[in-house]
């Protein structure tokens, strides 16, 4: 069935529908350059209100399968390839990549020029766009378009109760903003019990759970307008070991007095160089996100840790005494190197030396 994806400005890019062909995605359209990991992408709920390119030309080669997902369901809003593999090969046995669209009820647009969509997306920018059937009404498509709303959409993604996962290290408390299993998993092989918790705790709540050191997670949406999620994210830099981790790595910013602004076409990939000032090495990262921090309000109690080599936006900072450390890419990779797995690391050493002091 023909398929079509058009752009807020009019522009339109055709298509064969894959997956659920009866659907209409409506969403911010984002590229993202990895050459595996479509499950992770589709799963990781910082997707949530996007429909994402693939660039790399053909998708599903090993199929989809329970190990690779990042949350319990896709969460983007669609998908376009280039090509699609219809045969998947996989040890374990997989699904193909259009039946799991299916299964999950999301539409895919396969047989589209993703290069020149890519180099269009580059010039024009982030923009909104409707994919559906290429014989749907005009009003229709505009309709979806004008109930795109994406002001709520960590409410969307976050858990709705708590759960715990129990180790024989410390405690950290993660604050689910949309936040992908593999963080959790970091933590975890790290021996730290993990308590994963609403978006919308309160800084009482958080107390009550008596954690050594909080997470923030990624999320979906932009951060500027999740200001009722400020004091929690206060509280928790003033008063626990804390790592920020994209969304988070925005909202510390935001809570400490720094802004936000949206990048032309944002960083969604697996291989974007970034220099650690503190190490003096650069690291290979994943990358998602279509926001960054302006960070010079916060430097009198922050340094600059990390800086994207290609754009020499802030990728991360740490604070100069508290045991506060942010980051913009995602070093729990999934899908993506694990070349800053250390960062967990130091993570957990800050949180160690806070339950120490406290026991001291
Ligand atoms: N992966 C994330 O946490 C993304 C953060 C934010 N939604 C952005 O696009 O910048």
């Amino acid at each position: 069935m023909k398929g079509l994806l058009r752009f807020a400005d009019g522009t339109q890019f055709e298509g064969t529908l894959i997956g659920d062909t009866e659907k209409i995605a409506a969403g911010e359209v984002v590229f993202n350059t990895a050459m595996t990991g479509y499950q992770e992408i589709l799963t990781d709920p910082s997707y949530y209100g996007q429909i994402v390119v693939l660039t790399y030309p053909l998708i599903g080669n090993y199929g989809t399968f329970a190990e690779a997902a990042e949350s319990l369901f896709p969460w983007a809003e669609a998908v376009i390839v280039k090509d699609y593999a219809r045969i998947p090969s996989h040890f374990g046995g997989a699904e193909s990549f259009d039946s799991y669209l299916k299964r999950y009820h999301k539409v895919g647009l396969a047989g589209v020029d993703t290069r020149e969509l890519t180099l269009y997306i580059r010039s024009a920018g982030t923009q909104h766009a409707v994919l559906a059937s290429a014989d749907t009404p005009a009003s229709v498509l505009e309709e979806a378009m004008a109930a795109i709303d994406l002001s709520k959409s960590v409410y969307a993604v976050t858990t709705p109760e708590p759960y715990h996962v129990e180790h024989e290290g410390p405690h950290v408390v993660v604050i689910d903003y949309g936040a992908k299993n593999s963080i959790m998993e970091q933590l975890g092989v790290r021996g730290m019990s993990v308590t994963v918790v609403p978006c919308t705790i309160t800084p009482t709540e958080l107390d009550g759970y008596h954690p050594d050191g909080v997470v923030l997670s990624n999320g979906p949406g932009d951060p500027s307008l999740f200001t009722d999620l400020l004091p929690t994210v206060k509280h928790c830099v003033d008063h626990y070991p804390t790592l920020g981790i994209c969304l988070g790595h925005q909202l510390i910013g935001l809570a400490e007095g720094a802004h936000t602004y949206p990048l032309k076409f944002g960083h969604h990939g697996a291989n974007h160089p970034l220099m650690d000032h503190k190490t003096g090495k650069v690291l290979i990262t994943s990358q998602n996100h279509g926001y960054a921090v302006e960070a010079a309000p916060l430097l009198d109690r922050y340094q600059i840790r990390l800086t994207n080599l290609h754009d020499q936006t802030v990728e991360g900072f740490q604070h100069r005494e508290k045991p506060v450390l942010t980051v913009q890419h995602h070093p729990e990779a999934g899908p993506g190197p694990w070349d800053s797995h250390y960062l967990f690391d130091e993570f957990l050493t800050m949180v160690r030396e806070g339950r120490e002091a406290q026991h001291a």
